[in-house]
């Protein structure tokens, strides 16, 4: 990250805490490592990405359902799903800083060097060359070939490794390619060994290991097991869906980046049962409504991009990441995933249980094939909250932080501000309240100047302030000051509601989707 992102990023970090959005787990015995606290604030943001999801999802599609799974759930389900052999990250130590590494990242961390030197070599040719052709010049130009030869060489290396477990040979290739660890140095580094990332606990009073259960490492499974009960009692004909919001558990071995890899998080997954060979469609399908989804929400187009991935589980048909621009470049924020009917299979084989769909139209009963979306609500508020936060300066000299969070989501929608604490003021802005509270989450605050009060407002992202003066008690009128443009104007109270729900709902976020 450069030195600006990095900077930048720590400044969200500690405006984050400093205004009630999110704090350090049990920050008064130093905290626990990767694992954070939603604040007054941080809560209210994330439960409306939460229901911008929800409603999206439930509401916008009537053949998509809802459910709220148990976290725990019978051990032979993580069998069944290959967590318990297969959910392993390969991981290394540097003997110097005695830091420990993800080695797959160390490696495609060795890739996206080399990806970074084709663009500087694109860069430089396009700004020789007029009517400059990228393709071209990227097929053709030497040393961009052996940049991508090379690129091609480990990637293919590292799936061997990795799909075979081959540790040793995951060894070789970092030794091959000399990595180094980037805060000793040195390349002395341990072997690498495979880390099992699931968290487990004992159910009951005896803790032997006939009792040993897991912290769910994702929800999905609670949507497979529960297939054919959401299909028979809801009646549901495919294709359709079942969505879920939940807590997953990850002991990830390297959790840094703040609530970007937690140790605790939370998902929006929603698997979608579709008829065999009618994957591939609903696949194109569901990537371009989640894509939308996501612009919708105007924190800039260009900040998402697809990125394909080239390494698919065995039983993947297909999959792909939609990415956000963090501030430490782009990174995964969802994924979607072809995943065939490998689980509900599994759990057909582990279990003993028929998981099949009768098709009345075909008279025929088969195991559906699944697409999936997966989006980490956790690094959904990231991307929300970095995005937002702009550090500015005003025309008057002046600085000022403020929060652009996308109006819908924001903790409060208005703040109602009487100028003084007397002349009856206090007493209209209630009145004013009073009637705006069950429609949108107001803020009332009558202490301090009120330009202090609107900065404070700006920090917390309140898209709107509504200050209450003599005026209003002539002729029922306030003043609505714009977070984002800061320019005031004078409304009448009575067109204040239809006016601050229409920039305010999630459900009009909805209808622009
Ligand atoms: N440790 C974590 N902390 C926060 N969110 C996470 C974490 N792991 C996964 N997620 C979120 O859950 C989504 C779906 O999970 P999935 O298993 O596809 O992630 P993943 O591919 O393992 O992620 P990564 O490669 O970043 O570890 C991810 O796109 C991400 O938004």
């Amino acid at each position: 990250m450069a030195n600006q992102e990095d900077n930048l990023f720590k400044n969200v970090i500690a405006h984050a805490k400093e205004y009630g959005f999110i704090f350090p787990s049990s920050e008064i015995y130093d905290g626990l490592s990767a694992v954070y606290d939603y604040g007054q604030n941080g809560a209210e943001l994330k439960n409306n990405i939460k229901e911008y999801w929800w409603k999206f999802m439930t509401l916008l599609h009537d053949n998509i359902v809802g459910i709220d799974a148990a976290i725990f759930m019978h051990p032979t389900t993580w069998k069944a799903s290959g967590h318990v052999d297969a959910f392993n990250d390969p991981m290394i130590d540097n003997k110097d800083s005695k830091k420990r590494y993800r080695a797959d990242q160390l490696i495609e961390g060795y890739i996206e060097k080399l990806e970074e030197k084709i663009e500087k070599e694109v860069e430089k040719a396009a700004k020789r060359f007029e009517n400059f052709d990228r393709d071209m010049f990227i097929a053709t130009n030497g040393r961009v070939v052996e940049y991508k030869k090379k690129i091609d060489e480990v990637n293919e290396r590292m799936k061997n490794a990795m799909g075979s477990g081959d540790m040793v040979e995951m060894k070789k290739i970092i030794d091959d390619l000399e990595i180094a660890d980037p805060i000793s140095g040195t390349r002395n580094w341990t072997e690498v060994r495979q880390f099992n990332l699931m968290f487990s606990t004992e159910i009951g009073s005896l803790a032997d290991d006939a009792n040993k259960i897991y912290l769910r490492p994702e929800t999905a499974q609670g949507i497979f097991v529960n297939f054919l009960n959401v299909q028979k009692t809801g009646r549901m004909k495919i294709p359709f869906g079942i969505a879920q919001i939940g807590k997953a558990f990850r002991n990830e071995i390297v959790a840094r980046q703040f609530i970007f890899r937690m140790r605790e998080f939370e998902q929006m997954e929603m698997q979608f049962f579709v008829k065999p060979g009618e994957e591939g469609k609903w696949y194109e399908y569901w990537k371009e409504k989640r894509m939308r989804w996501h612009q919708t929400l105007g924190l800039g187009a260009a900040n998402y991009r697809f990125h394909d991935h080239l390494n698919l589980a065995h039983y993947a048909k297909a999959a792909c990441d939609i990415q956000f621009n963090f501030p430490m470049g782009f990174r995964e924020l969802e994924g979607i995933h072809s995943r065939s009917d490998f689980d509900l299979k599994s759990h057909e084989k582990f279990s003993g249980k028929k998981l099949q769909y009768f098709d009345s139209e075909d008279n025929q009963s088969y195991v559906p094939y699944v697409v999936e979306t997966s989006v980490g609500l956790d690094r959904m508020f990231l991307s929300v909250l970095a995005n937002s936060y702009k550090e500015e300066k005003l025309e008057d000299g002046s600085d000022r932080v403020v929060l652009r969070i996308p109006a819908p989501l924001a903790p409060h929608k208005v703040a109602i501000l009487p100028l003084m604490k007397k002349d009856g003021l206090p007493e209209k802005a209630a009145e004013i309240m009073n009637d705006l509270k069950y429609d949108l989450r107001c803020f009332y605050e009558e202490k301090d100047a009120i330009g202090k009060r609107y900065r404070r407002q700006d920090a917390i992202g309140t898209p709107y302030c509504i200050t209450i003066d003599h005026q209003t008690l002539e002729d029922n009128t306030v003043t609505i000051r714009d977070r984002d443009t800061m320019k005031q104007e004078r409304v009448h109270v009575k067109d204040l509601r239809s006016k601050l729900i229409d920039a305010c709902s999630i459900n009009n976020l909805l209808r622009k989707i």
